[in-house]
Parts: structure tokens; C-alpha cells; sequence
């Protein structure tokens, strides 16, 4: 189930397509990217100016001595404009590329999610679900990565101002300071070689310690059951370690290169422009301003250039994420189809298989020509042992799998020809887990469908059974219900289930291992919702209890995919085949078990008269 070439390195051109399949999330918030740009490029032009409006200050009014108030207050004043206009743009640049990402980042995320509606079972066989929680939580989450196109692109605007600025100031030293660039395109790629893979190392880590904890926690009645506590707690902490010296090699990397060696280029530079013009002033006069404008220049070179590196180092985590990203949008293990134009509807219920195989891995069939035609309003339960094939035939039927080779019809019309959502509607399907979403008991029966009144409700619940219990509940109906329903018995969620089942009024019920998970005080609520639900539907069954089937229009008993016996309880009884014996097996049990009771109620009745 895991996916091992998750490790490896991306080759260009997957890298190539996975960036520009990632762009195109992008797409309905180009106008924000847009203008966020244009206020990042408008801010290196104010970046720029400034340095320039003091030059000017110092060097016509300072230094020679022409300072009156109106200068002060003019130069003040444009100070003042200038730098208000410095904060908006500001504001614009982060304020709107950080909306333009989140707004990308949900349209990502929701496109996954959707995309995932798409697929088939065969899909979810294959992934766990840590991993495809991980692909819609983390890798959906490309803030850093974003982040490097809009330091790329400010970079950029505040280089070239800079050197636009530095060439205005004095062009021979501007051009000394040109040599700088090359320095600083190999600090980047010395950066990003390095920290990249260090990156990818602790963000592994970071997974598996996510890994770890899920399947801790969801797994912690097992773990405190089999004392296993010291010995996860040991792997934990390992795991934690192993995250640590990753994290070091990253803080390392960061302190080393990023504003250290970045800073030291910046003062390496600022030594040589202050050197130059100190050369200068051997032969003529340098103007305080202009030294001042040029030096503050030369740090609007370096800064961006930091910044940048810094994102970069999530660049190719980002890639990497991307890239799975498209995998499962180009996924093509689909969930089976229906045809096109597909517009029946299900009238009366009636369900014909026509020699279906089926085969989960497309190797080993685990259904072999299985026919049977059930009648609007029959039961007919599907007995055999583990293994044999009988949560298949539910699986084909209800379209979670597609099989190969038969045909199924319903109503005499092909499974296929039914809108996916009207077999839905009209099945109903009872699994022997029932699961139970976070709310309340209305909003579990109801499932979202507002056209479902309360009254539809707590009739739905009366009628199988559940309403007893909910109204012995102190809030009722509007109880709340925990995740997974861990606060009910097995037994009340069975019966909730039957409720939610019920209230669409379906044709057609599948009940897979239904009555298995029942506990013996709610069992005969269960039996009279069940005979109730069963009442004019077509009812599929599957059962382990041979005595909750027996009154079943066609008992089909299964064996290795395939249907081996078929009749109704007696008819099999009378052919003492492989139904015989597990009766036999059964009944056994069962007055095995009685005798027991009795025994030790007698135990208890002798001990008591002693
Ligand atoms: N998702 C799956 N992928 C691959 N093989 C599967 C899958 N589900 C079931 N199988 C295999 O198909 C065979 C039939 O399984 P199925 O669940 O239909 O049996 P069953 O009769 O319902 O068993 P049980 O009574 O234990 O639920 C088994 O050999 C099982 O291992």
C-alpha cells in the first residue's frame, strides 16, 4: 500500500509539467497576482527615489548651507508622500498575493477533494488514508512555494531599479558594482543546492511523525490493550530525533548562508563603493549625498536577493507536491460509469444478474457466473463461509467495483442505463458498521436533504424501531453525536442507520452482515425494524445468523464465488448439502452455549441454596 517511488528525485520534465499543471489553480486570481506585482514593482521605484529625494537634500541645501523652512518643509513633506506611498504599496504587494495564494490554495484543495469523488474503490484499495489525507492537507498547502514567484519578481524589479539608481549616481562605480551579480546568482544556487535536499529530509520527517501519531491515537484502545505504550513512545521519540537533526542541518544551512553570507556581500560592497569614492576624492570633490544614495542603493541589491533564497529552499518541496498533485488529477482509476444519457428510474425493484465475474485485481475472479433474478418485494439472502464471495456481490451491485464480464439488470434495464444518483437514491444500503457523522441524531437521519421533514424523521425512526431509544435520550432528537458515533452502542447505531436508510423510502435494501453487530437487548428491536424496512422492497441479505434469513424468499449459499446451492430454508435443509451443515453447525452452537447457561444458572441457584 505504500508508494515507493515517492523518494525519488523529479526529472526535469516532470517538473516542468508539474509547474505548469499548478499554475493553472492560478487561473481566477490573476487580477490579485497582478496588481500585487505592479504595487511590488512600484515599491523598488519608491525603494529607489528615496535614497535620491535625501541626496538631494544634503548635497543642493545641507551642505550648502541653504536651508530655509520652505526647503525643510518641502523636502520633508516629499519624504513623508513618499514613504506613505511606500506602505501602500507595500500593503498592496503582500496583502493581495497573500489573498491571491490562500484563494489558490482552497481552489486546489477543492479540486482534489472533487477529484477523489471521482474515483473508484479499486483507487482507495491501493492508497491509504493517511497518505491521500496528507496529499489534500499538506501538499494543497503551497504558501512558501507561491511565495518564490513574488520574490523572484521583486527581486528582479529591485535589481534592476537599484542598478538603474547606482548608474544615475556614477556609472564607473555602478559598473564595478555589476560584478557583484554573478557572486550573488551563485550564492543562490549554492543555497538551494544545499538546503533543498535538507528540506526534503525534514519535511519526510515531519510526515512520518504525522504518520505515527495517526495511527497512534486511532489505534490507542490496541496499543493500552497489548501494553505497547513504551515501545511506540520509543519509536516516537526516535522518529522525533531523527526530525530534529534534520532541522538542525536546516537552521545551520539558513544561519550560514542566508543573512550571514548575504550580509557580508552587502558590506563587502558597501566597502568597495566606500573605497571608490574615497579613491575619487583624490582628485575631485565627493558629495556626501551621492555617497549616501549609492550605499543605501547597494542594500536594495542584497536584501531581495535574502529574501529569496530563503522562499527558494521550498521550491522544489513544492514541486514535489505539485507533482503528486497531478497525479491525482490525471488519475484514471475511475469509479465505474454509468452510460451516457443514462435517464431510468427504478419503478418496482426487480434485480436480475446474468452470469456477472468479477475480479478485484483483474487476475483472480472472486465472483464466477453468479446469476440469480429476484422479484419486486422477495428477499434473498446470500450465505457461505468468510471469503466466499458474498460482500462482492454487494460491491458489484451497488457499483462501488465494475465487473467484466455478465450482466445486471434492474427492472429488466441495464444497471448501466440508471443515473448514478437514482440507484443511490433508491438503494438502500446498510452496512454493518454504521457510520455516523459529527451533529445531531436529525441531522445523521436527515444526511443534508432538507426536503426531509422532522416528522419524515421520527417517522422513519418509529417505524424502525429507533425511536424508543432517541427519545430516551435527556436532548432527543437533537442529541448530539460525536465522531464516528463512539458515544452510542453498536446496537443504536444500527438502528440510526435503519432510520437513515428508510427515510428516502427506497425500492431496493441491501443489508451486508446487518444483524451482525447487534447486542441481544436491542436484537429484537433490530428483527421488527428489519421485518418492517423488508415490507414490499426488494431486500438483498447477507447474514452469518442462518436464523435471521430462514423466512428469506431464495437462500443462495456461496462458495468460492460462486453460488453452489439455491433454495428456501427448508428446501435446503431437505438437500443436506453445505446449508445443512452450517444449520447443523449453528444450532449446535447455539444449544452448546444454552446448556452452558443453564449450567451456570444452576451453579448459581445451587450455590445460593448451600
Ligand atoms: N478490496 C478488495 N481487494 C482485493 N480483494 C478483495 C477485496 N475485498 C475482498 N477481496 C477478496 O475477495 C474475496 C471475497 O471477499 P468478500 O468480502 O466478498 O467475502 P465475504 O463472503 O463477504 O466474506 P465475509 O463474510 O468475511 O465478509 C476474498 O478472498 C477477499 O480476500
Amino acid at each position: 500500500m505504500e508508494h515507493k517511488d515517492e523518494s525519488r528525485t523529479l526529472t526535469f520534465r516532470e517538473q516542468w509539467s508539474a509547474l505548469r499543471f499548478i499554475f493553472q489553480f492560478t487561473k481566477r486570481q490573476r487580477s490579485l497576482f497582478l496588481l500585487a506585482l505592479l504595487s511590488g514593482f512600484f515599491l523598488a521605484v519608491v525603494n529607489v527615489a528615496q535614497p535620491f529625494i535625501l541626496k538631494q537634500f544634503l548635497d543642493v541645501h545641507l551642505a550648502k548651507e541653504d536651508t530655509t523652512m520652505k526647503v525643510i518643509f518641502f523636502f520633508a513633506g516629499l519624504y513623508l508622500i513618499s514613504s506613505f506611498f511606500k506602505a501602500i504599496f507595500w500593503f498592496g504587494q503582500w496583502f493581495l498575493f497573500e489573498m491571491g495564494i490562500v484563494r489558490t490554495q482552497v481552489d486546489t484543495r477543492n479540486a482534489v477533494y472533487k477529484k477523489i469523488h471521482t474515483l473508484g474503490m479499486r483507487y482507495f484499495d491501493q492508497k491509504s488514508t493517511g497518505w491521500l489525507i496528507t496529499r489534500i492537507t499538506n501538499d494543497t498547502n503551497l504558501f512558501e512555494f507561491w511565495f518564490v514567484f513574488l520574490m523572484l519578481a521583486t527581486g528582479i524589479f529591485s535589481v534592476f531599479s537599484a542598478f538603474v539608481g547606482l548608474f544615475a549616481l556614477d556609472k564607473q562605480i555602478a559598473a564595478v558594482m555589476l560584478l557583484f551579480l554573478p557572486v550573488l546568482l551563485l550564492a543562490i544556487y549554492l543555497y538551494q543546492h544545499f538546503s533543498s535536499s535538507a528540506y526534503q529530509q525534514m519535511r519526510g520527517k515531519l510526515s512520518d511523525l504525522n504518520t505515527k501519531l495517526n495511527e497512534y491515537i486511532s489505534g490507542m484502545k490496541i496499543i493500552q490493550q497489548f501494553n505497547q505504550e513504551e515501545r511506540l513512545q520509543k519509536s516516537f521519540e526516535e522518529t522525533n530525533e531523527e526530525y530534529l537533526a534534520m532541522r538542525r542541518k536546516v537552521i545551520k544551512i539558513n544561519s550560514l548562508l542566508l543573512n550571514s553570507f548575504v550580509g557580508l556581500l552587502n558590506n563587502f560592497g558597501v566597502i568597495i563603493v566606500l573605497a571608490l569614492f574615497s579613491i575619487r576624492s583624490f582628485e575631485h570633490l565627493v558629495v556626501a549625498g551621492v555617497v549616501y544614495a549609492f550605499v543605501t542603493n547597494v542594500q536594495q541589491l542584497f536584501q531581495p536577493i535574502s529574501n529569496l533564497m530563503e522562499f527558494l529552499a521550498t521550491f522544489s518541496d513544492g514541486l514535489v507536491a505539485s507533482h503528486r498533485i497531478r497525479q491525482i488529477m490525471n488519475e484514471t482509476e475511475l469509479a465505474p460509469q454509468q452510460n451516457e444519457n443514462a435517464s431510468e428510474e427504478i419503478e418496482f425493484g426487480k434485480i436480475e444478474f446474468q452470469n456477472v465475474s468479477f475480479s478485484y485485481d483483474g487476475e483472480n475472479k472472486i465472483l464466477k457466473n453468479i446469476s440469480f433474478t429476484i422479484q419486486p418485494g422477495e428477499t434473498f439472502a446470500f450465505v457461505g463461509h468468510t471469503g466466499s464471495g458474498k460482500s462482492s456481490i454487494i460491491n458489484v451491485f451497488m457499483r462501488f467495483y465494475e465487473f467484466y464480464e455478465g450482466k445486471i439488470l434492474i427492472d429488466d434495464k441495464d444497471i448501466r442505463d440508471f443515473p448514478i444518483e437514482d440507484l443511490r437514491k433508491k438503494i438502500g444500503l446498510v452496512l454493518q458498521d454504521a457510520f455516523l457523522f459529527v451533529g445531531d441524531i436529525k441531522s445523521n437521519i436527515r444526511l443534508m436533504n432538507e426536503t426531509i421533514s422532522d416528522a419524515e424523521i421520527i417517522r422513519a425512526a418509529q417505524f424502525t424501531q429507533a425511536h424508543h431509544f432517541i427519545e430516551g435520550l435527556e436532548e432527543g432528537y437533537n442529541a448530539e453525536v460525536i465522531e464516528r458515533g463512539d458515544s452510542f452502542s453498536s446496537g443504536q447505531r444500527q438502528l440510526l442507520n435503519f432510520a437513515r436508510t428508510i427515510v428516502t423510502n427506497p425500492k431496493i435494501l441491501v443489508l451486508d452482515e446487518a444483524t451482525a453487530n447487534i447486542d441481544t437487548e436491542t436484537e429484537s428491536m433490530i428483527q421488527k425494524g428489519l421485518e418492517n424496512m423488508r415490507k414490499n422492497r426488494t431486500t438483498i441479505a447477507i447474514a452469518h445468523r442462518l436464523s435471521t434469513i430462514q423466512d428469506a424468499n431464495q437462500i443462495l449459499v456461496m462458495d468460492k464465488g460462486e453460488i453452489k446451492e439455491r433454495g428456501t430454508h427448508e428446501e435446503l435443509l431437505a438437500v443436506g448439502g453445505l446449508y445443512a451443515q452450517m444449520y447443523q453447525l449453528q444450532v449446535e452452537k447455539k444449544s452448546e452455549r444454552g446448556v452452558l447457561k443453564s449450567a451456570t444458572a444452576n451453579t448459581v441457584v445451587h450455590l445460593l441454596e448451600t
